[in-house]
């Protein structure tokens, strides 16, 4: 019995859209309990992109999402972020979310527990390694157990089209303007990502 916790912030429903696939994987296996929860957005981004029909949509599509709480990393064995690029890392409300877990850290809350990250650039080069790599920094610092995205079972990798996928986690591309959504390939290997999330924290478990 395994509880799969995912985290994510998504400004215009990518992260969002590969955050159902992930779950969808973890909740492959029987003994799983998978909950979904979202960072909050700040007022002033609201505000500032209140013109933005994009986000004002996506932002409605995930009303019923409910938001993330400190309680809710306690309740997992495991936690899989999805963590949009913003300049090549993490944007700041998520940052804002783990700098106000340092509770959680100062008493080794999350220790032990495993993690994984999926994330969605603007451009194929933009910062999808980069994103998942500094962001695991953070996680590696909360003693959280990282598991990435194996090339033998996920041969879509293997390719030069413009996805997503990588060792390090699955990712979409957005497209510069935001018009892309994921990919079929990419959302197999969000699926196969929670699935082996779910897989290892069992085992974490047992
Ligand atoms: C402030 C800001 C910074 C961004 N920085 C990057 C970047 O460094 N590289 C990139 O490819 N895309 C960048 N983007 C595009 C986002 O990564 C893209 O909108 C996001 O992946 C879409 O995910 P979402 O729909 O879940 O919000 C940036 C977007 C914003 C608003």
């Amino acid at each position: 019995m395994a509880k799969v916790l995912i985290v994510y912030y998504s400004a215009f429903g990518h992260v969002y859209e590969m955050g159902k696939a992930v779950a969808k994987g973890a909740g492959k296996l029987s003994d799983t309990e998978v909950r979904m929860v979202k960072v909050p957005e700040f007022e002033d981004a609201k505000a500032a992109m209140a013109e933005n029909d994009a986000y004002t949509q996506s932002q409605k599509d995930q009303e019923a999402v409910e938001e993330a709480t400190h309680d809710d990393l306690r309740w997992a064995d495991a936690i899989i972020w999805g963590i949009p690029t913003r300049y090549g890392s993490m944007p700041a409300q998520m940052k804002q979310y783990l700098d106000t877990a340092g509770s959680l850290w100062m008493n080794g809350e999350l220790e032990g527990k495993a993690t994984a990250v999926f994330t969605s650039t603007g451009s194929i080069h933009g910062g999808q390694e980069t994103t998942i790599l500094t962001s695991l920094v953070n996680f590696l610092h909360f003693g959280l157990i990282f598991v990435g995205l194996p090339y033998g079972e996920n041969q879509e990798m293997l390719t030069t089209d413009g996805i997503g996928g990588s060792p390090y986690g699955p990712s979409t591309v957005a497209g510069p303007d935001g018009s892309n959504q994921p990919d079929e390939r990419e959302f197999t290997m969000a699926e196969r990502l929670g699935e082996r999330v779910a897989n290892v924290a069992s085992k974490l478990h047992d």
